[in-house]
């Protein structure tokens, strides 16, 4: 029997487990991928594991919802800062963990807003039809008419799977200018090879593409998600260095449990 605890942050959900005992075994892609089962399982985007680390207040360890260990997971990140409140791991609304893109910074306020630093930004690909760049996860990055409406699933697959991200993959963002430093987004994730609601890294990775290539001239960007709204905020230098990054929005606890396995 497994202890879980359901999180979403903008609609993107995790099951998250604390493994500060070190009992989960990790290397079981087969019940990541049955925690997050929409009908078999818990279900979720991803699994998230909170351990214990000797210098950070913890450590995040993310799994996609097809049980591979993957890069950095933006909203799954703030909702594991609302878990450790609520593990009351974190006592005065401030931490920092590890995970395996490097440190975090985040702060939590009492509306649990969660406002998550995230790795710094310097190397983008930039041409006509897309950008491409790692904000803790691969992102492709392309505007399109009409968001709303759009092929996210097959268009996402497509560029995905193109030989262009190959071995690896990437995610694939849709983007739709809304008003001034203001877009909506629509997310094709890989590892759960489907949209999701809402994609903290793609959103960063929006923001950071629409300020350098001139559609956003504020460094504090809106992003509108299918699950609800997100902010970006950032500060850039000469050499369009993107620093102190902070990505901010809900995360909520949806439920908790225990499950059989
Ligand atoms: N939903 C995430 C991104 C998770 C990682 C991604 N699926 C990948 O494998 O690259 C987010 O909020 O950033």
């Amino acid at each position: 029997m497994i202890k879980f605890y359901k999180y979403q942050g903008t609609g993107n959900d995790f099951v998250m487990i604390d493994n500060r005992s070190g009992f989960f075994p990790k290397q079981d892609k087969a019940l990541v991928a049955f925690l997050c089962h929409r009908r078999f399982g818990v279900g979720g985007d991803g699994l998230i594991l909170l351990e214990n680390d000797e210098q950070y207040d913890f450590r995040m360890v993310y799994f996609n919802a097809d049980g591979s260990e993957s890069t950095m997971c933006g909203n799954g990140g703030r909702c594991l800062v609302a878990f450790a409140k609520q593990l009351g791991i974190i006592t005065n609304d401030k931490c920092r963990f590890i995970a395996i893109d490097g440190e975090h910074n985040a702060t939590i306020d009492k509306d649990n807003k969660v406002s998550l630093q995230m790795i710094d930004v310097q190397e983008i690909t930039v041409n006509k039809e897309y950008c491409f760049l790692n904000t803790g996860s691969p992102h492709h990055v392309e505007l399109v008419r009409n968001v709303k409406e759009y092929d996210v699933f097959n268009n996402g697959k497509e560029i995905r799977e193109s030989e262009l991200y190959a071995p690896g993959g990437t995610n694939v963002n849709f983007v739709e200018q809304e008003g001034p430093n203001h877009f909506r987004i629509r997310t094709f994730e890989r590892g759960v090879e489907d949209e999701t609601l809402s994609c903290g890294t793609g959103a960063t990775a929006v923001a950071i593409s629409m300020y350098l290539t001139g559609k956003a001239d504020d460094t504090t960007i809106k992003i509108d998600v299918e699950g609800g709204n997100l902010k970006v905020a950032f500060e850039v230098d000469e050499n369009n260095k993107f620093s102190r990054v902070f990505l901010s929005g809900p995360a909520e606890l949806v439920f908790e449990g225990t499950i059989e396995i």
